[in-house]
């Protein structure tokens, strides 16, 4: 976080209904300045709309939006302002180039807008184009350039004033996948640079990852949870969400006189550390918490039996789908040594690595984007 300065983002009790419908509501954020939040979320959850009310292209019916410490939109006060107000960066899908302009006057327009003098604007353009790498295209259509070159000069337009706010609206999904990985490095390393703020829109789980300081997991036209990458992967707050993340597999679980098993087979589970309410739960299998067994690591203290089904070879090693012994349940793992459909495994990992849910949380209930 950048000392001193207010957040760059407080939005409160923020909602809005088209008609009878309410598509989001009771919405809480804060985004401290220099740091950027992913609103990652399946499809209609919700983050287009957000997002379109930050940058004041939709109108909320409650609640509060501040920017950099300054109210922009707070219908209880009769308060709103519109984009052109907001000063703000915006990155979206579809570039929204100038096709008539040049690449350099593209850059330029949000410095005009502002009446920046010409010597110091022609300056920020330079330094902008140059930190996305594109300075010996300056003079260029958008036509003559590349989707991932075009895409960088709607990064370069939306930085070149350094906005206290820029907002990206799923920029890399029209991108082939290659250049996507690419340009979420590129993107990741720009933002800290510069230390912008930014809100990151998207529905591709490690693209937030990559980049965000903190992701706002969207349902259902609120927030189900928002919290920092390494902590939404270590401890999701549902199974929804666990599902959602594909942090491995989800497995029926009952409470047997024996202790707990996977509902359905004689296969025993370690312990809860702290019991679930009732005879039934949901309990997740955490992939890289799986190891096979003689691989594992020392702490490794619980093992499942497990049969190979299908062998994937990649790069990073062998992706592998096993079915659980005694159960019709299938687990992956990527495994550094080779291994053949048919090969009884043993999976090795530590108890206090599986997350315990509800049984009434049902993951189905969240649909993959
Ligand atoms: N103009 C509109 N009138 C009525 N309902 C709308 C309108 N725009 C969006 N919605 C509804 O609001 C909900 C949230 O839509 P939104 O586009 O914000 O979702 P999203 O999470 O961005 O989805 P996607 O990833 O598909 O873009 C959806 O149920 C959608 O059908």
């Amino acid at each position: 976080m950048t000392q001193g300065l207010p957040p760059a983002l407080s939005v409160r009790a923020l909602g809005l209904s088209y008609g009878a419908t309410r598509i989001l509501d009771g919405i809480d954020l804060t985004l401290p300045a220099g740091e950027v939040l992913a609103l990652l979320g399946p499809s209609g959850s919700g983050k287009t709309t957000l997002l379109r009310l930050l940058a004041g292209l939709l109108r909320p019916d409650a609640g509060r939006i501040e920017i950099a410490g300054k109210a922009v939109a707070d219908p209880g006060r009769g308060l709103f302002a519109p984009p052109e107000r907001r000063g703000l960066g915006m990155v979206f899908q579809d570039y929204a180039l100038w096709p008539h302009l040049s690449v350099a006057r593209n850059v330029a327009f949000p410095l005009e807008m502002q009446r920046c003098p010409t010597a110091e604007r022609r300056a920020r353009v330079t330094r902008a184009l140059e930190r996305v790498g594109l300075a010996a295209l300056a003079e260029r259509r958008p036509s003559e350039l590349s989707g991932g070159q075009q895409q960088r000069v709607a990064i370069a337009r939306a930085i070149v004033a350094e906005p206290p706010l820029v907002l990206f609206d799923e920029p890399l999904s029209n991108l082939d996948r290659e250049l996507r990985e690419t340009m979420v490095d590129e993107i990741a390393a720009l933002v800290a640079d510069l230390k912008l703020s930014a809100v990151y829109v998207t529905h591709d789980h490690a693209e937030a990852l990559a980049l965000a300081d903190r992701i706002a997991v969207m349902r259902d036209g609120g927030i189900a949870q928002l919290a920092a990458p390494a902590t939404l992967i270590d401890a999701p707050a549902s199974a929804g969400i666990a599902a959602f993340l594909r942090l491995g597999t989800l497995l029926p679980a009952s409470r047997t006189e024996a202790g707990w098993t996977i509902t359905g087979s004689r296969v025993a589970l370690p312990d809860p550390p702290n019991a679930p309410a009732g005879a039934a739960a949901r309990v997740l299998l955490p992939e890289r918490a799986l190891a096979p067994a003689a691989t594992a690591s020392p702490d490794a203290r619980a093992r499942l039996a497990a049969r190979v089904l299908r062998v994937q070879v990649r790069a990073s090693g062998f992706a592998l789908t096993l079915r659980l012994a005694g159960t019709e349940h299938e687990v992956a793992l990527l495994s550094p040594r080779p291994a053949a459909p048919g090969d009884d495994l043993e999976l090795a990992f530590a108890p206090e690595a599986l997350r315990w849910f509800p049984a009434t949380d049902d993951p189905t209930d969240h649909p993959l984007p």
